[in-house]
């Protein structure tokens, strides 16, 4: 289980996350949504132990996060961030293997390079073990990364997988896929938070949904109690139609198209 208990942190006078609460129990797979800036990474950060001055507690699986060992914390939560810098030419098999670091010192147990080879079939990389990182197209180096962080925890009872726009430059096949893996997961016990900035994935994938304006928690819920019209709009500033299946209660955003006109923004002395 993790416990958010009324976090917040500022950066000098400016509130980035402000008083968020949240329970998050085995099984679950909350999609976390909100605007550029909204504090989403940087929320991520707190849980994941990576920010260790904040107000408040968050507790995973009953211990605070900041009393965690890094090998402990390593073993409990694995996360893919939204940037991965990586400028040495490593081999991608070499990359996946970094999510075993914990478990071995020198030279990785059979095991390890098993379940590498099973994250990197399962996340349709296996094709790709002996290219090269750095050869590798975006989206090819997010499932690499992906596959890496599915690694760290893959033999674990219980973790927590943070993953901060996971789909980002992924083809359509991909993202479903990246998604449907971390939600069978769910079914295995794990407690999955995605940032995530397509609305339609967060409904059809999330089990619970949370909303952050300017650092604050806006909603929390399901997405037929979250994503609506006036909430999205509260948000994300822009109107959309939300249709929702009467049957199954699943709901589908369609965005508005904006019109501009560019007389209305082009320098007007050219
Ligand atoms: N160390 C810092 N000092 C000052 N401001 C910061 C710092 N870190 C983050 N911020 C600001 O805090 C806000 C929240 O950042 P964060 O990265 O959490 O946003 P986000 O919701 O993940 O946004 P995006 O959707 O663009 O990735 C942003 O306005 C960012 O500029």
């Amino acid at each position: 289980m993790l416990i958010v208990d009324n976090v917040s942190l500022k950066a000098g006078e400016r509130s980035l996350i402000k008083n968020v609460s949240f329970t998050l129990h085995p099984g679950e797979l909350l999609a976390v949504l909100g605007a550029n800036g909204a504090g989403k990474s940087t929320l991520l950060k707190i849980i994941s132990g990576e920010k260790k001055k904040f107000e408040g507690n968050v507790f995973l699986y009953g211990k605070n996060v900041n009393v965690y060992s890094i090998k402990e914390l390593a073993r409990k939560r694995t996360v893919l961030n939204q940037k991965n810098v990586v400028n040495i030419d490593f081999l991608c098999q070499e990359i996946v293997l970094m999510g075993r670091y914990p478990y071995f010192t020198n030279v990785p147990k059979e095991s390890d390079l098993k379940i590498v080879e099973e994250a990197m079939e399962i996340c349709g990389v296996s094709h790709l073990t002996d290219r090269s990182y750095l050869t590798l197209s975006g989206g090819e180096q997010q499932r690499i990364q992906y596959a890496r962080v599915l690694s760290q925890i893959w033999d674990q009872k219980e973790a927590l997988i943070l993953l901060d726009e996971p789909v980002t430059g992924m083809d359509i096949q991909f993202q479903h896929q990246t998604l449907a893996i971390a939600k069978a997961l769910t079914k295995k016990g794990y407690m999955v938070i995605a940032v995530l900035h397509e609305l339609n994935l967060a409904a059809q994938y999330a089990s619970r949904i949370l909303m952050l304006k300017n650092g604050r928690k806006w909603k929390d819920g399901n997405a037929y109690e979250v994503l609506n019209q006036k909430n999205i709009y509260a948000v994300f500033n822009i109107d959309c139609q939300v249709n929702i299946d009467e049957d199954t209660l699943s709901v589908y955003i369609q965005n508005k198209m904006v019109v501009l006109d560019a007389d209305d923004f082009c320098n007007p002395l050219k």
